[in-house]
């Protein structure tokens, strides 16, 4: 199945179907961190030109990661999802590319020959254009202004015209996913039936106008499939049960995931399930833990255990970036390698302890020598060096040899099982 081929028969025209009643449903739920878009009918056009573009991945390749995943939640693979915090329209080339691809290759060929298990690698890539931000605005001396919420929504220079939403970045985001889908078509595949590039592609489904404008009926299996990537989750801030962002999630049959922090329950945790994955299918829903090194090993053993005992056979994974951010000496936001370290380390020792699978870990990363994270000893940075070279335009990233000095150390956590 070549890319272009599954994209022909993998999803269908524009959707929804006229009939289809439960299509905008989230438009009627609280939708958390969406943009004042300034102008409706720009984003009425935004919207209208998105709707009438083709798919941007194929649901049969959606289908095919839940199938993946399914093996990840069974025990007998390890998800591997990782890339920058926020791509950018301005760092979309080649090489950047290149890059990435490099780095999560070698970090998929360490996880394996470690572990025999088989790595399902899925990129934060081709997609990741919006951020959540904890204000709605920054200040710089005596000037506030909007905070940058992305390239999917505003320009990360500090002017009043750059950080004004523009709705129609919307369909730049899209152009830039395609053509970056497009150069990962030209790199092989390793089995027959997988994406170009070895890789599946995931974002946050944080802007719902774009999401809801991309989603497409699939008369194959007569389900939706959100077509800007082949996995969204939701991010710990938009999470709700009772929200936008999980009624938009809980009508799609893309595999999901959803992020936990620190301040999850149970409760909550099989709330979630039960919203998104009321079949109980695995692969279908990723719990994607980021509660900090010091919380992991309190806070993640009860919602496992009342997720197992309800039946739900969800893919977990640690997000060991989230929930660890801290101030460089620059000012810089910045996570040091070791924390990072201890929660994976802290995850897997849960998991050992209720006899659980520890499913992957998912990651911020670039395979330039950034000097965003501190730490490590393949490619070190010294906490004082944090804004030498600081790239990222939002949250820290591990450098190309920090990203493959952490694969081996979960490669040897892993190994331990
Ligand atoms: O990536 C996650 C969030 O978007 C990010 O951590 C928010 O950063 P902020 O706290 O600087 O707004
Ligand atoms: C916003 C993100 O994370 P979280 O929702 O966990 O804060 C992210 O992964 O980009």
């Amino acid at each position: 199945m070549s890319f272009v081929t599954a994209a022909v028969h993998g999803a269908a025209g524009a959707c929804p179907p006229p009939d289809d009643p439960k299509a905008e449903s989230w438009r009627s739920r609280p939708a958390a961190h969406q943009p004042d878009w300034p102008d409706p009918a720009a984003l009425r056009a935004a919207v209208d030109a998105l709707t009438a573009r083709p798919p941007l991945v194929a649901a049969r390749e959606c289908d095919l990661l839940r199938e993946r995943l399914a093996a990840v939640a069974r025990g007998e693979a390890f998800l591997l999802q990782g890339g920058d915090c926020a791509e950018t329209f301005d760092a979309l080339t080649a090489d950047q590319l290149d890059g990435k691809l490099h780095t999560l290759g070698r970090m998929a060929t360490a996880l394996t020959s470690a572990t025999r298990l088989r790595v399902v690698t899925v990129g934060r890539i081709a997609g990741q254009y919006a951020k959540p931000r904890s204000s709605p605005t920054e200040t710089r001396g005596a000037l506030t202004l909007p905070a940058y919420r992305g390239d999917a929504v505003n320009d990360r220079r500090f002017t009043a015209e750059a950080r004004t939403p523009d709705a129609q970045r919307l369909t730049r985001v899209y152009d830039a996913s395609a053509a970056t889908l497009n150069y990962l078509r030209t790199r092989p595949a390793a089995r027959p039936d997988d994406p170009p590039g070895q890789l599946f592609t995931s974002h946050e489904a944080l802007l719902l106008e774009y999401e809801s404008a991309l989603t497409r009926f699939d008369a194959r299996t007569a389900g939706r499939y959100a077509t800007s990537g082949h996995m969204v989750w939701i991010g710990e801030r938009t999470r709700r049960p009772d929200g936008a962002h999980v009624e938009f999630a809980s009508r799609i049959r893309n595999p999901v995931g959803v992020k936990l922090g620190p301040r999850s329950t149970a409760d909550e945790a099989l709330a979630l399930a039960d919203r998104l994955d009321p079949r109980r299918e695995p692969g279908r829903l990723t719990f994607i833990v980021r509660m900090g090194a010091a919380a992991v090993r309190d806070v993640l053993p009860p919602l496992v255990e009342k997720v197992t005992a309800g039946g739900a056979p969800v893919v977990w994974v640690c997000d060991p970036m989230h929930g660890n951010t801290v101030q460089s000496p620059s000012g810089h936001k910045t996570r040091h390698f070791e924390a990072i370290v201890d929660e994976v380390s802290g995850f897997f020792e849960v998991h050992r302890a209720l006899g659980t699978h520890p499913g992957g870990v998912h990651l911020e990363l670039t395979g330039a020598p950034v000097t965003e994270c501190a730490g490590g000893t393949l490619a070190p940075v010294a906490a004082a060096d944090v804004g030498l070279r600081y790239e990222s335009a939002c949250d820290p990233r591990l450098n190309h040899g920090q990203s493959v000095e952490l694969a081996h150390r979960v490669a040897h956590l892993m190994a331990d099982r």
